[in-house]
């Protein structure tokens, strides 16, 4: 099936190739923004991210470095200091499968990068326990999506990181708020949705925000 099909067509049914596709194609969409398309996005991202209750409220957050075209939360950051708010990055944890702890992002911050080639806080640093979190000590998560619908579906980079780290929120209150960011242009008809995703608070995009 043509993935401009699989696109229109994916349900709860959705076969693991076609998802494949689709991540394919979302990524495409945003890696073909331009510099100054992406600028402008992040601007009008971070505008509406103000507005929520969930950004407003929270003392501790986690954002992402962006890569790939992904949409940039990090005018956020001097928002967010200005404001007292400690901002954490995800980290891929060592030893435990795909899955990620939160450390702290401060000007001194030494950073690496880590196999993906996405910059994140040095080993070294997020080894000491005073500079990290585990995902229930924050309040609020923005985290990058590949792909969302209209009822506040997500589909991510596909390693399962945020499902994973965040599986502990079904028995554990109170959760942390967990917050999808994406370019407009990475919204589809429908998702299949999977029995393991964790349920958004909403999704923030340069246009809208979607509540489920
Ligand atoms: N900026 C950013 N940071 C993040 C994530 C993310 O999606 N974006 N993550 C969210 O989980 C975690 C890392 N997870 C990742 C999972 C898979 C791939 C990955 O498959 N990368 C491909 C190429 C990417 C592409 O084609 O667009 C690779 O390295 O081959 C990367 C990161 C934590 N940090
Ligand atoms: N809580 C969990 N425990 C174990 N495996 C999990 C869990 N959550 C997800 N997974 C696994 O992670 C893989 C990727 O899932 P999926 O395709 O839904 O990723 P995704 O939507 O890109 O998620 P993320 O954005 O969290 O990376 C799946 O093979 C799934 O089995």
């Amino acid at each position: 099936m043509p993935v401009n099909d699989a696109i229109a067509n994916a349900r709860a049914t959705t076969a693991p190739l076609e998802k494949a596709a689709l991540r394919r194609e979302l990524k495409r969409r945003r890696r073909t923004l331009s510099p100054q398309a992406q600028r402008l996005a992040a601007e009008k991202l971070s505008e509406r991210l103000k507005t929520l209750p969930e950004i407003q409220r929270a003392q501790r957050v986690s954002l992402y470095l962006p890569v790939h075209g992904e949409i940039d939360p990090t005018p956020m950051i001097k928002w967010f200091r200005a404001r007292r708010v400690d901002v954490y990055l995800p980290v891929l944890r060592p030893l435990a499968k795909n899955s990620l702890w939160f450390v702290a992002y401060r000007p001194n911050t030494p950073m690496v990068k880590n196999r993906f080639n996405i910059w994140e806080p040095a080993p070294r640093f997020s080894a000491e326990r005073c500079n990290r979190l585990p995902a229930w000590a924050l309040d609020t998560l923005i985290a990058p999506l590949v792909g969302f619908d209209a009822h506040a579906n997500r589909m991510g980079m596909g390693g399962g990181f945020y499902d994973r780290t965040l599986a502990f929120v079904r028995h554990r209150r109170p959760a942390p708020q967990l917050i999808g960011v994406a370019h407009a242009c990475q919204e589809v008809k429908a998702l299949p949705t999977e029995p393991w995703d964790i349920p958004l608070s909403a999704i923030v995009t340069d246009t809208k925000i979607v509540r489920p």
